[in-house]
């Protein structure tokens, strides 16, 4: 065990330094006490922790690897970092477009990588600096487990807390399929050590993941097939949206294989061949050249003992949380994707903040994962808020109606983009239940949506709104205009109607 940025010689609750404490014996401080622990330094312990300390407790945040967790070490800033470089690889590829002589970039892969582990430490930097050293957050390295209901060690360290919240997030999970360990696939564990670009990758699992990497690492050089088990890439989208990234994906020469699993994996010389099957049950072989799993992930609570603190997991092997956060032990809070039903950096930080104030406060907020928006990084960007048509039927017993933009936005016509999408579904009030937008800026473009949300408002609120033109928001004030229309067809609207609507 490590301080990481303790105040030592702190004098703590009960009057006595940490020294002290130990040295005593006393029954009393030999667990050093603390108001608030915080397992694990990622979005979610780190806004546990700060939130924690605004509430005036005394806090120790636990981590056994490094503060800022997935999301700035090998997930989102990472990733953001690959695809920002893929994009500029494809803009100098398609500078034609734009009457640009294009040319095919010279990519020196080990040195873009050593750039993006230079971005990773100033995100660590931002993200846990001041948390770590400046807040009086008590951190220290090592790996955390319950030793009782109040009660953790740390490498066999005692410590005692009026209140704990557990945030250990996930780690990728590894399907069970025969002969795959021995191939040493990727992770997005390990997929950032690379120096060298493998020249053919597998990707197995085409969710948000594997699309993202799956489409930076093909601009960057790699030839890129991801196998997918479901029908569709991005299962939990709208057919629409997968269908376009599908075409996107396999306009830039990626290989699709959906509806796909792979029965067995064995090595060759430095590569790795897959026996894979379709739904028909036709078996084939490939030669997959490098593998890399993006299959999912599954939380992270082995060696905890859970079962000593009284913890209980739900049916998915999640921690089990109530509206407020709260385990099955009431002083035990969990936040962030080891307890998440969507697991992303915003909703785990969200998740943080709730959980420790609740707890400090015994306040019975609760963190509304279903009004945070998600962004896919692929090119262009989905975005989307809320329901899809199908869980919004399935939510309101069929009585939702949908509003789909044809795509043709100003703004992309003047840029020779591509075609993209809004569709809008609304409840028969005609208050917004989600939305799902494809387009390069999908990402700032859906807050917009989220607010409306947050409010139970409908989108024909937005038709007094004046967008400014031209903009990736326009088809959503186009779309808004629309629906105002037809529920009130002598009213007047504000501004122009442009391509999508003229086009009804
Ligand atoms: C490739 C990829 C891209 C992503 N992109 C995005 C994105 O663009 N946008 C987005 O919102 N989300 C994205 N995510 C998801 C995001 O990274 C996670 O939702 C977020 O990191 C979860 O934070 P967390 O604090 O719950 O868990 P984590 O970040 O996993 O942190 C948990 C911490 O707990 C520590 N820990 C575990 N067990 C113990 C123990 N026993 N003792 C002490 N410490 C322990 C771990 O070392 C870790 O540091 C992406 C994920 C991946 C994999
Ligand atoms: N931009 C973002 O916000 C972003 C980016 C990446 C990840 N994330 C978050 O991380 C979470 C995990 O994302 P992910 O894409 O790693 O997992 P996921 O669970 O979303 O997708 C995994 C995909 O792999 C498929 N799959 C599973 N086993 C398979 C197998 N054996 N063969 C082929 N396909 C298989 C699944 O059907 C699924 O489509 C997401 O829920 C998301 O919230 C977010």
């Amino acid at each position: 065990m490590t301080d990481i940025g303790t105040r030592t010689g702190e004098t703590n609750q009960a009057g006595s330094t940490r020294e002290e404490s130990s040295r005593t014996g006393d029954h009393r401080n030999r667990h050093h006490p603390y108001d608030l622990i915080v397992i694990g330094a990622g979005s979610a312990g780190i806004a546990a922790a700060a939130a924690g300390r605004r509430n005036g407790a005394r806090v120790l945040m636990v981590e056994r690897a490094r503060p800022g967790g997935n999301s700035i070490w090998t997930g989102t800033v990472p990733s953001k970092a690959l695809v920002a470089a893929g994009r500029a690889a494809q803009l100098m590829r398609t500078a034609d477009r734009f009457g640009i002589t294009p040319v095919e970039p010279e990519i020196n892969f080990g040195e873009l990588m050593r750039g993006i582990e230079r971005r990773i430490a100033d995100a660590a930097e931002s993200a846990a600096g001041d948390v770590v050293t400046d807040s009086g957050v008590d951190v220290i390295s090592g790996t955390a487990a319950f030793t009782g209901p109040e009660t953790i060690s740390v490498d066999g360290d005692p410590y005692h807390f009026a209140k704990a919240v557990i945030a250990t997030g996930t780690a990728p999970s590894m399907p069970p399929i025969p002969g795959l360990f021995d191939c040493t696939p990727l992770t997005t564990d390990t997929v950032w050590e690379l120096r060298f670009l493998p020249s053919q990758l597998t990707i197995l699992g085409g969710g948000p993941t594997g699309c993202e990497l799956g489409q930076a690492l093909s601009r960057l050089g790699a030839k890129v097939t991801i196998i997918e088990q479901e029908d569709r890439l991005l299962p939990k989208e709208e057919p629409e949206v997968s269908e376009l990234i599908t075409d996107r994906l396999r306009a830039e020469g990626l290989e699709i294989l959906v509806g796909t699993s792979v029965v067995r994996a064995s090595k060759t010389t430095g590569h790795t061949r897959l026996s894979i099957t379709d739904k028909s049950g036709v078996q084939r072989t490939i030669e997959a050249g490098r593998v890399m799993i993006t299959a999912g992930r599954r939380p992270v609570t082995m060696g905890l003992d859970l079962a000593r603190a009284g913890v209980s997991l739900n049916p998915a092997g999640y921690i089990a949380t109530d509206d407020r956060l709260r385990t099955s032990n009431r002083r035990i809070y969990a936040a962030g994707d080891a307890s998440g039903d969507r697991p992303l950096a915003s909703l785990a930080a969200l998740d943080g903040e709730v959980a420790a104030s609740n707890a400090m406060l015994g306040s019975a907020r609760t963190a509304r994962h279903d009004l945070g928006p998600q962004v896919i990084f692929t090119d262009p960007e989905v975005g989307r808020i809320g329901h899809t048509e199908l869980s919004a039927s399935v939510l309101t017993g069929g009585r939702v109606s949908s509003r789909t933009g044809d795509g043709r936005v100003d703004r992309a016509i003047a840029e020779n983009e591509p075609v993209g999408l809004t569709k809008i579904i609304s409840d028969d009030h005609g208050r917004l239940l989600g939305a799902s937008v494809v387009s390069p800026r999908a990402g700032e473009v859906i807050t917009e949506l989220a607010t409306v949300m947050q409010h139970r408002g409908r989108v024909t609120e937005l038709a007094d709104v004046p967008h400014a033109y031209p903009t990736w928001s326009d088809p959503i004030w186009d779309l808004a205009q629309a629906a105002r229309a037809e529920r009130n067809p002598g009213a007047t609207v504000p501004g122009r109607i442009s391509a999508a609507v003229r086009k009804r």
